[in-house]
């Protein structure tokens, strides 16, 4: 039977910087019998694509996590698309990061990309900021969120390679599973999937068409750490976890998942605390040594007061909470 839910509080925080064009996030909070667990499905998707999202914030709430195999997760610098001076700073405060990810292929106000350049620019700077830090074999990858078509994604990732002084992966390069495999036909650098799992109808294309070399597992999206696992297994490629921009409380189940896989070659994209202003705890999860630890997160009632959302956006995800288990109750809690 379902746990009753205790108490909920809803957050919401300034990001430090422009973020998948958002300047702010926010969510739900749920407290159940085993712990806290994160709603906070972007605006933009609506509640058919929001449920899964519920089903991950019932798991860590009311079921708690599988068993761990690991008790601390490496973790990359993520790196917004932003200034060479800026990147650099991100870099050197990372809390020891030894990899970074860097967002490329920004769309601009004026609807075309930032220019390769400037994109290059970013890149030599992370890579001197590495060198800088003292760890000059620090990997870099780069994540394209879909936006380049093939020939454009070819002629990038060869001047980009070069620029960060070879690249780890690419992060969806192109916007579907066959621009995928074809980038993949034609460069060396590995190809990584994101959007194509994560918002897929049917994530196992991109195995059956040899499209990715590593694929990025999100928590919440994926409706859950035990659902990710199952996918984990059904994939049977490399591994990276990564967030999906939660507070502290969200990224605690994303840490849940990379401590239970088997395997896990790969940091992961969970170190985006240090993206919002505000987290939800006096003790976020921040990389220490370049890796988070495996720990429970609750949130706590000062830092909650800094994170306190206007009284239309408190509003509109009790609404939006309220929607969602209706049509859980409705759709069954089974995926
Ligand atoms: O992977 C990371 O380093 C951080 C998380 C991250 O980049 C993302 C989180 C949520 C939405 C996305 O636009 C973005 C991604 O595409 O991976
Ligand atoms: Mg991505």
């Amino acid at each position: 039977m379902a746990a009753t839910l205790q108490r909920r509080f809803v957050w919401s925080t300034p990001l430090r910087t422009r973020f998948r064009a958002l300047d702010v996030r926010d969510g739900v909070l749920l407290r159940g019998d085993a712990g806290w667990g994160e709603l906070s499905p972007f605006w933009d998707y609506d509640d058919a694509e929001s449920l899964a999202w519920l089903r991950a914030a019932r798991e860590a709430a009311d079921v708690g996590f599988p068993p761990a195999v690991r008790d601390r997760v490496p973790v990359n610098v993520t790196v917004p698309a932003v200034g060479p001076e800026r990147a650099r700073e991100i870099v050197l405060a990372s809390g020891g990061c030894r990899t970074a990810k860097v967002k490329v292929a920004q769309l601009l106000a004026d609807g075309t990309l930032e220019p390769l350049h400037a994109e290059v620019e970013r890149l030599e700077a992370v890579r001197a900021a590495f060198v800088e830090a003292g760890v000059p074999d620090a990997a870099v990858r780069i994540d394209a969120n879909g936006a380049w078509d093939v020939d454009d994604a070819v002629r990038r990732i060869a001047r980009l390679d070069a620029a960060s002084g070879g690249l780890e992966y690419v992060e969806q390069p192109c916007a579907d599973v066959a621009g995928l495999a074809a980038v993949r036909r034609r460069v060396d650098v590995p190809v990584a999937a994101d959007e194509s799992i994560r918002r897929a109808a049917d994530p196992l294309r991109v195995v059956r068409e040899e499209a990715a070399d590593v694929v990025v597992l999100k928590v919440q999206p994926l409706g859950g750490v035990r659902a990710c696992l199952d996918l984990a297994e059904q994939v049977g490629l490399p591994v990276v976890v990564s967030s999906a921009l939660e507070s502290s409380v969200g990224l605690a189940a994303g840490v849940a998942l990379a401590a239970a896989l088997p395997a896990l070659p790969y940091a992961c994209g969970l170190a985006t605390s240090q993206l919002l202003v505000h987290d939800v705890t006096a003790e976020p999860l921040l990389p220490v040594d370049g890796a988070l630890p495996l720990r429970p997160v609750a949130p706590d009632a000062a830092a909650l007061a800094a994170a306190v959302p206007p009284p239309d956006v408190e509003a509109r995800w009790l609404a939006r909470h309220d929607r969602l288990e209706a049509l859980l109750a409705e759709t069954g809690r089974a995926a």
